[in-house]
């Protein structure tokens, strides 16, 4: 039997920097042969977009597989198992598979897909690499949003309960095989070796916690762990369903029976994301400290998207991660339409109307 094809699974909350490090690991991949399967939330293919405008030869659009929208493990068997069937019946078949979860997305069930039999004699999960905004997390947050944090902590009626993101990042440190405190260029040395440290005791033994700036990582040290984690599910416990579905003790490897089940345990409707188009900017500094303030204004999560500036044939590509708000030319609009659309990804609840109108005043 041929040796089942590795894959690794990169996840990590909302903006800390996933697609930079895949980004980074294609740039420096050595030769070796790398397909990418992305799962986004919200409709705009952001990331997909920015992989595939990178120009490195490592990453032509026939590498990578967007899914779509949606959570991965209520969509299994519509479209990750037929999307990983394609890939694996490619006369070219990849030296390895790279899956980026959306910044929601728990992990787990991801991992326990490969227990499937359409797939499961022929890859195996390497490795789950998590990476974690090493700013935010050193402030107390899991997202850079104090705002949208507080709030949630405020409707909270039991202090014990925990947040939505709490859970979801316990849940991604819980399945990880790797921890990336990433940022650390806006961290000092001692602030990050404190993070470090404390992500080692809350980890499994053995999982390695390492620091990087943008992601910035030898592929050697991401790729090629060995370690199979389909088969370790047991050990990487869901922290949200353990502690409020005490009646669950379904964490046997039965993959169908346990994706069943655990259809609906988490809450969809916690987040929601919608699009926002608009004319021409003028001047990109001064929409960036717009979209700042909208940013602030609303708690909004994420933000990111591509701008039509007067004048530049360039789209301008806005990364805003909390209120903080990157924005750089990346390349020209080509065939894509001229036009500025925005994703704006936040816990659910937000007020549509009020951002739109304030992202296109
Ligand atoms: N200063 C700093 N910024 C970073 C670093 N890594 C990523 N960023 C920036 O953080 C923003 C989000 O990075 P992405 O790589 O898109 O994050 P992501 O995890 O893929 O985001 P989602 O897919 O939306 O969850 C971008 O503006 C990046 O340029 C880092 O190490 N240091």
């Amino acid at each position: 039997m041929p040796a089942k094809i590795p894959a690794t699974v990169v996840t990590g909350f909302l903006g800390a920097g996933k697609t930079t490090l895949i980004r980074h690991m294609l740039a420096n991949a050595n030769g070796k042969r790398i397909a990418l399967i992305i799962n986004e939330f919200g409709d705009l293919g952001v990331d997909g977009d920015i992989l595939k405008g990178c120009g490195d030869e490592t990453c032509t659009e026939d590498d990578i597989m967007e899914l779509s929208n949606g959570c991965i493990c209520c969509t299994v068997a519509d479209d990750f198992i037929p999307t990983m069937q394609k890939l694996l019946d490619r006369e070219n078949v990849p030296d390895h598979i790279v899956i980026e979860t959306s910044g929601l997305a728990l992990p787990q069930p991801l991992v326990r897909a490969f227990n499937w039999p359409e797939i499961s004699t022929r890859v195996t999960v390497d490795g789950v690499v998590t990476v974690v905004d090493g700013k935010a997390v050193s402030e107390g947050l899991f997202a850079h949003n104090v705002a949208a944090v507080d709030a949630q902590r405020k409707l909270d009626e039991n202090l014990d309960h925990e947040t939505p993101l709490s859970e979801l990042f316990e849940d991604q440190i819980a399945c990880a095989d790797m921890i990336i405190v990433n940022k650390a260029d806006l961290l000092g040395d001692t602030a990050a070796d404190a993070l470090v440290a404390k992500l080692k005791g809350e980890a499994r033994d053995g999982v390695q916690v390492v620091r990087a700036s943008h992601g910035a990582l030898p592929i050697d040290v991401l790729l090629g762990q060995g370690i199979g984690a389909e088969d370790d599910l047991a050990n990487r416990h869901e922290v949200h369903h353990h502690h409020h579905d005490h009646d669950d003790d379904h964490h046997d490897d039965d993959p169908k029976d346990d994706d069943h089940h655990h259809h609906h345990d988490h809450d969809h409707d916690a987040f929601e994301s919608f699009i926002v188009s608009r004319d021409e900017v003028a001047d990109p500094k001064a929409y960036a400290a717009q979209i700042s303030d909208v940013i602030k204004a609303h708690g909004i999560l994420r933000l990111k998207g591509f701008v039509a500036v007067t004048g530049k044939p360039m789209r301008l590509t806005v990364q805003a991660v909390g209120p903080r708000v990157d924005h750089y030319f990346d390349q020209p609009f080509g065939a894509a339409p001229r036009e500025t659309r925005l994703v704006v990804i936040g816990q659910a609840g937000l007020d549509r109307a009020a951002i739109e109108a304030a992202l296109c005043a």
